[in-house]
Protein backbone atom coordinates (compact mmCIF):
# COMPACT_ATOMS: atom_id res chain seq x y z
CA UNK A 1 0.00 0.00 0.00
CA UNK A 2 1.18 3.40 -1.03
CA UNK A 3 2.30 5.47 1.74
CA UNK A 4 3.96 8.51 0.30
CA UNK A 5 0.59 10.84 1.20
CA UNK A 6 1.89 10.43 5.10
CA UNK A 7 2.88 13.71 6.44
CA UNK A 8 6.59 12.13 7.55
CA UNK A 9 7.42 11.15 3.99
CA UNK A 10 5.54 14.48 2.32
CA UNK A 11 8.24 16.43 4.98
CA UNK A 12 10.96 13.73 4.06
CA UNK A 13 10.44 14.58 -0.01
CA UNK A 14 10.81 18.21 0.65
CA UNK A 15 13.99 17.98 3.04
CA UNK A 16 15.73 15.69 0.23
CA UNK A 17 14.60 18.13 -2.74
CA UNK A 18 16.18 21.24 -0.06
CA UNK A 19 19.75 18.83 -0.27
CA UNK A 20 19.20 18.35 -4.62
CA UNK A 21 17.95 14.78 -4.14
CA UNK A 22 16.14 14.15 -7.66
CA UNK A 23 12.99 12.30 -7.72
CA UNK A 24 13.23 8.93 -7.84
CA UNK A 25 11.46 6.04 -9.68
CA UNK A 26 10.72 4.93 -5.87
CA UNK A 27 7.86 5.47 -3.19
CA UNK A 28 7.61 4.61 -0.11
CA UNK A 29 4.65 1.55 0.64
CA UNK A 30 3.93 -1.18 3.19
CA UNK A 31 4.40 -5.00 1.72
CA UNK A 32 2.55 -8.35 3.21
CA UNK A 33 5.24 -10.12 4.73
CA UNK A 34 8.33 -7.01 4.39
CA UNK A 35 6.57 -4.52 5.57
CA UNK A 36 7.94 -1.13 5.03
CA UNK A 37 10.05 -0.33 1.75
CA UNK A 38 9.84 1.20 -1.41
CA UNK A 39 7.59 0.56 -4.28
CA UNK A 40 8.72 1.27 -8.50
CA UNK A 41 6.98 3.40 -9.79
CA UNK A 42 7.82 2.40 -13.27
CA UNK A 43 8.93 -0.63 -14.43
CA UNK A 44 12.62 -0.66 -13.84
CA UNK A 45 15.69 -2.31 -16.88
CA UNK A 46 18.53 -4.22 -15.23
CA UNK A 47 21.49 -1.71 -15.11
CA UNK A 48 19.65 0.96 -14.31
CA UNK A 49 20.26 3.45 -11.64
CA UNK A 50 17.57 3.14 -9.33
CA UNK A 51 18.67 5.60 -6.63
CA UNK A 52 21.53 8.39 -6.41
CA UNK A 53 21.51 9.95 -3.12
CA UNK A 54 23.79 13.27 -2.74
CA UNK A 55 26.66 13.65 -0.21
CA UNK A 56 24.62 16.32 0.91
CA UNK A 57 22.02 13.97 1.99
CA UNK A 58 24.18 11.35 4.05
CA UNK A 59 24.78 11.44 7.82
CA UNK A 60 28.48 10.73 8.10
CA UNK A 61 31.33 11.27 10.85
CA UNK A 62 31.85 14.51 8.36
CA UNK A 63 28.52 15.38 9.39
CA UNK A 64 29.69 15.32 13.31
CA UNK A 65 32.63 17.15 12.80
CA UNK A 66 31.34 19.89 10.75
CA UNK A 67 28.24 20.15 14.06
CA UNK A 68 28.24 21.77 17.84
CA UNK A 69 29.62 18.30 18.43
CA UNK A 70 32.77 18.52 16.09
CA UNK A 71 35.44 20.87 19.09
CA UNK A 72 34.33 18.22 21.36
CA UNK A 73 35.24 15.60 19.30
CA UNK A 74 38.62 16.63 17.94
CA UNK A 75 39.40 17.59 21.31
CA UNK A 76 38.76 14.15 22.77
CA UNK A 77 41.49 11.76 24.00
CA UNK A 78 41.87 8.93 22.88
CA UNK A 79 39.97 9.64 20.09
CA UNK A 80 36.32 8.56 20.01
CA UNK A 81 35.22 5.63 17.67
CA UNK A 82 33.37 6.77 14.58
CA UNK A 83 30.87 4.35 15.64
CA UNK A 84 30.39 6.48 18.78
CA UNK A 85 30.69 9.36 17.23
CA UNK A 86 27.54 8.79 14.83
CA UNK A 87 25.70 7.63 17.54
CA UNK A 88 26.54 10.88 19.78
CA UNK A 89 25.25 12.69 17.16
CA UNK A 90 22.07 10.45 16.55
CA UNK A 91 21.21 10.76 19.96
CA UNK A 92 21.87 14.83 20.59
CA UNK A 93 19.81 15.23 17.23
CA UNK A 94 16.82 13.27 18.62
CA UNK A 95 16.82 15.20 21.36
CA UNK A 96 16.74 18.38 19.94
CA UNK A 97 13.19 17.62 18.48
CA UNK A 98 12.04 20.58 16.61
CA UNK A 99 15.38 22.16 16.30
CA UNK A 100 17.05 19.47 14.76
CA UNK A 101 17.92 20.05 10.89
CA UNK A 102 18.03 16.25 10.50
CA UNK A 103 13.93 15.98 12.21
CA UNK A 104 12.28 14.91 8.62
CA UNK A 105 14.72 11.87 8.70
CA UNK A 106 14.47 10.77 12.43
CA UNK A 107 10.98 11.03 12.37
CA UNK A 108 10.85 8.44 9.80
CA UNK A 109 12.86 5.98 11.89
CA UNK A 110 11.91 2.82 13.75
CA UNK A 111 11.12 3.62 17.45
CA UNK A 112 12.25 0.13 18.22
CA UNK A 113 14.48 -2.52 16.84
CA UNK A 114 14.07 -5.95 17.03
CA UNK A 115 17.68 -7.72 17.14
CA UNK A 116 18.12 -9.92 19.87
CA UNK A 117 20.15 -7.35 22.10
CA UNK A 118 16.74 -5.63 22.10
CA UNK A 119 14.52 -8.39 22.92
CA UNK A 120 13.52 -9.87 26.64
CA UNK A 121 15.63 -12.22 27.89
CA UNK A 122 12.88 -15.02 27.93
CA UNK A 123 12.82 -14.25 24.50
CA UNK A 124 16.11 -14.86 23.61
CA UNK A 125 15.79 -18.11 26.06
CA UNK A 126 13.82 -19.59 22.91
CA UNK A 127 16.44 -18.98 20.65
CA UNK A 128 18.55 -22.09 19.79
CA UNK A 129 21.66 -22.53 21.03
CA UNK A 130 24.39 -21.25 18.95
CA UNK A 131 22.47 -17.90 18.14
CA UNK A 132 21.70 -17.68 21.77
CA UNK A 133 25.54 -17.61 22.86
CA UNK A 134 25.94 -14.74 19.51
CA UNK A 135 22.84 -13.03 21.01
CA UNK A 136 24.89 -12.59 24.85
CA UNK A 137 27.74 -11.83 22.40
CA UNK A 138 25.89 -9.08 20.71
CA UNK A 139 24.91 -7.67 24.51
CA UNK A 140 28.62 -7.49 25.86
CA UNK A 141 29.19 -5.57 22.90
CA UNK A 142 26.25 -2.97 23.39
CA UNK A 143 26.82 -2.87 26.89
CA UNK A 144 30.82 -2.18 26.44
CA UNK A 145 30.05 0.29 23.85
CA UNK A 146 27.69 2.42 26.25
CA UNK A 147 30.27 2.07 28.88
CA UNK A 148 32.80 3.84 26.69
CA UNK A 149 30.05 6.58 25.94
CA UNK A 150 30.40 7.70 29.55
CA UNK A 151 33.01 10.26 29.85
CA UNK A 152 32.56 11.53 26.50
CA UNK A 153 28.92 11.66 26.97
CA UNK A 154 29.71 13.90 30.12
CA UNK A 155 31.81 15.78 28.40
CA UNK A 156 29.17 17.33 26.26
CA UNK A 157 27.18 18.65 29.43
CA UNK A 158 27.52 22.30 28.61
CA UNK A 159 25.53 21.75 25.67
CA UNK A 160 22.51 20.54 27.47
CA UNK A 161 19.84 21.76 30.27
CA UNK A 162 19.09 18.20 30.84
CA UNK A 163 21.36 15.86 32.81
CA UNK A 164 23.32 14.49 29.94
CA UNK A 165 23.18 10.62 31.88
CA UNK A 166 18.98 11.20 31.25
CA UNK A 167 19.77 12.29 26.89
CA UNK A 168 22.76 9.71 26.47
CA UNK A 169 20.92 6.87 28.39
CA UNK A 170 21.67 2.77 27.56
CA UNK A 171 18.02 3.19 25.81
CA UNK A 172 18.75 6.42 23.63
CA UNK A 173 22.63 4.82 22.63
CA UNK A 174 20.83 0.94 22.05
CA UNK A 175 18.14 2.95 19.48
CA UNK A 176 21.27 4.44 17.77
CA UNK A 177 23.24 1.76 17.52
CA UNK A 178 20.66 -0.06 16.57
CA UNK A 179 20.02 2.53 13.37
CA UNK A 180 23.23 2.21 12.48
CA UNK A 181 23.56 -1.04 12.31
CA UNK A 182 20.61 -2.00 10.59
CA UNK A 183 20.72 0.98 8.17
CA UNK A 184 24.15 2.17 7.23
CA UNK A 185 26.04 2.08 4.13
CA UNK A 186 29.31 1.72 3.10
CA UNK A 187 30.81 4.57 2.52
CA UNK A 188 35.09 4.41 3.25
CA UNK A 189 36.64 7.59 4.36
CA UNK A 190 40.22 8.09 5.55
CA UNK A 191 41.66 7.69 8.84
CA UNK A 192 41.37 10.90 10.67
CA UNK A 193 43.52 11.61 13.64
CA UNK A 194 40.60 12.92 15.68
CA UNK A 195 38.93 9.30 15.63
CA UNK A 196 40.14 6.34 16.27
CA UNK A 197 41.85 3.19 14.48
CA UNK A 198 38.10 1.17 13.95
CA UNK A 199 37.27 1.81 10.43
CA UNK A 200 35.13 4.60 9.54
CA UNK A 201 33.33 3.22 6.82
CA UNK A 202 28.96 3.73 7.90
CA UNK A 203 26.65 6.27 6.25
CA UNK A 204 23.02 7.07 6.84
CA UNK A 205 21.49 7.30 3.61
CA UNK A 206 17.90 9.10 4.41
CA UNK A 207 15.30 7.43 2.09
CA UNK A 208 17.76 4.89 0.20
CA UNK A 209 17.76 3.34 3.93
CA UNK A 210 13.79 1.92 3.33
CA UNK A 211 15.04 -0.73 1.14
CA UNK A 212 14.39 -4.20 2.13
CA UNK A 213 16.93 -7.33 1.87
CA UNK A 214 15.63 -10.09 -0.62
CA UNK A 215 18.85 -12.85 -0.66
CA UNK A 216 18.03 -13.07 -4.79
CA UNK A 217 18.45 -9.95 -6.32
CA UNK A 218 22.02 -8.72 -7.26
CA UNK A 219 22.98 -4.85 -6.81
CA UNK A 220 25.89 -2.84 -7.60
CA UNK A 221 25.93 0.09 -4.51
CA UNK A 222 28.58 2.45 -3.95
CA UNK A 223 29.51 5.98 -3.54
CA UNK A 224 30.12 7.63 -6.83
CA UNK A 225 33.80 9.87 -6.46
CA UNK A 226 32.56 12.07 -9.75
CA UNK A 227 28.96 12.62 -9.23
CA UNK A 228 29.10 12.98 -5.78
CA UNK A 229 26.34 10.56 -4.77
CA UNK A 230 25.71 6.53 -3.50
CA UNK A 231 23.80 4.97 -6.23
CA UNK A 232 22.49 1.74 -6.87
CA UNK A 233 22.24 -0.06 -10.22
CA UNK A 234 19.94 -3.00 -9.92
CA UNK A 235 21.26 -6.06 -11.80
CA UNK A 236 17.33 -7.25 -11.84
CA UNK A 237 14.09 -5.84 -13.43
CA UNK A 238 11.14 -4.82 -12.04
CA UNK A 239 7.84 -4.67 -12.73
CA UNK A 240 6.01 -1.31 -12.46
CA UNK A 241 4.26 -1.35 -8.55
CA UNK A 242 6.63 -4.25 -7.13
CA UNK A 243 8.50 -3.78 -4.08
CA UNK A 244 12.07 -3.18 -5.17
CA UNK A 245 14.55 -4.97 -2.64
CA UNK A 246 18.52 -4.73 -2.34
CA UNK A 247 21.19 -7.30 -1.37
CA UNK A 248 22.24 -6.36 2.17
CA UNK A 249 24.59 -9.43 1.49
CA UNK A 250 24.88 -13.53 1.11
CA UNK A 251 24.07 -14.08 4.65
CA UNK A 252 22.33 -16.86 6.48
CA UNK A 253 19.69 -16.37 8.81
CA UNK A 254 21.50 -16.50 12.38
CA UNK A 255 23.29 -13.43 10.52
CA UNK A 256 20.16 -11.67 9.40
CA UNK A 257 18.82 -12.06 12.86
CA UNK A 258 21.54 -10.55 14.57
CA UNK A 259 22.32 -7.96 12.40
CA UNK A 260 19.56 -7.16 10.83
CA UNK A 261 16.31 -8.33 13.54
CA UNK A 262 14.65 -10.60 10.74
CA UNK A 263 14.69 -13.52 8.75
CA UNK A 264 14.11 -14.16 4.78
CA UNK A 265 11.36 -16.76 3.58
CA UNK A 266 13.99 -18.87 0.82
CA UNK A 267 17.26 -18.12 2.24
CA UNK A 268 19.57 -19.35 -0.43
CA UNK A 269 22.01 -19.01 2.10
CA UNK A 270 20.10 -20.60 5.01
CA UNK A 271 21.94 -23.46 7.38
CA UNK A 272 22.12 -24.95 10.65
CA UNK A 273 24.62 -24.38 13.25
CA UNK A 274 25.28 -27.64 15.44
CA UNK A 275 26.44 -26.78 18.65
CA UNK A 276 29.88 -28.52 19.75
CA UNK A 277 29.98 -30.86 22.70
CA UNK A 278 27.35 -33.37 23.93
CA UNK A 279 24.46 -31.94 21.75
CA UNK A 280 26.19 -32.63 18.81
CA UNK A 281 27.18 -35.85 20.19
CA UNK A 282 23.46 -36.78 20.62
CA UNK A 283 22.59 -35.47 17.03
CA UNK A 284 24.89 -37.43 15.54
CA UNK A 285 24.34 -40.89 17.59
CA UNK A 286 20.97 -40.93 16.57
CA UNK A 287 21.73 -40.00 12.86
C1 LIG B 1 17.59 -0.70 5.84
S1 LIG B 1 16.13 -0.97 6.73
C2 LIG B 1 14.94 -1.19 5.46
C3 LIG B 1 13.68 -0.38 5.69
C4 LIG B 1 12.82 -0.77 6.86
N1 LIG B 1 11.91 -1.85 6.48
C5 LIG B 1 12.03 0.41 7.40
O1 LIG B 1 10.80 0.34 7.48
O2 LIG B 1 12.63 1.40 7.77
C6 LIG B 1 16.48 -2.59 7.32
C7 LIG B 1 15.39 -3.19 8.17
O3 LIG B 1 14.25 -3.51 7.38
C8 LIG B 1 13.69 -4.75 7.76
N2 LIG B 1 13.82 -5.68 6.63
C9 LIG B 1 14.67 -5.58 5.58
N3 LIG B 1 14.46 -6.57 4.69
C10 LIG B 1 13.46 -7.32 5.19
C11 LIG B 1 12.78 -8.51 4.72
N4 LIG B 1 13.11 -9.11 3.60
N5 LIG B 1 11.79 -9.00 5.50
C12 LIG B 1 11.44 -8.40 6.67
N6 LIG B 1 12.03 -7.28 7.16
C13 LIG B 1 13.03 -6.75 6.42
C14 LIG B 1 14.47 -5.21 8.99
O4 LIG B 1 13.81 -4.74 10.13
C15 LIG B 1 15.79 -4.48 8.83
O5 LIG B 1 16.45 -4.24 10.05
Amino acid sequence: MNESYKPEFIELRKWLKDRKFEDTNLIPASFPGTGRGLMSRTSLREGQVIISLPESCLLTTDTVIRSYLGAYVAKWRPPLSPLLALCTFLVAEKHAGDRSPWKPYLEILPKTYTCPVCLEPEVVSLLPKPLRAKAREQRIRVQEFFASSRDFCCSLQPLFSEAVERVFSYSALLWAWCTVNTRAVYVARRRRQCFSAEPDTCALAPYLDLLNHSPGVQVKAAFNEETRCYEIRTSSSCRRHEEVFICYGPHDNQRLLLEYGFVAARNPHACVYVSQGWDCFWFLSRG
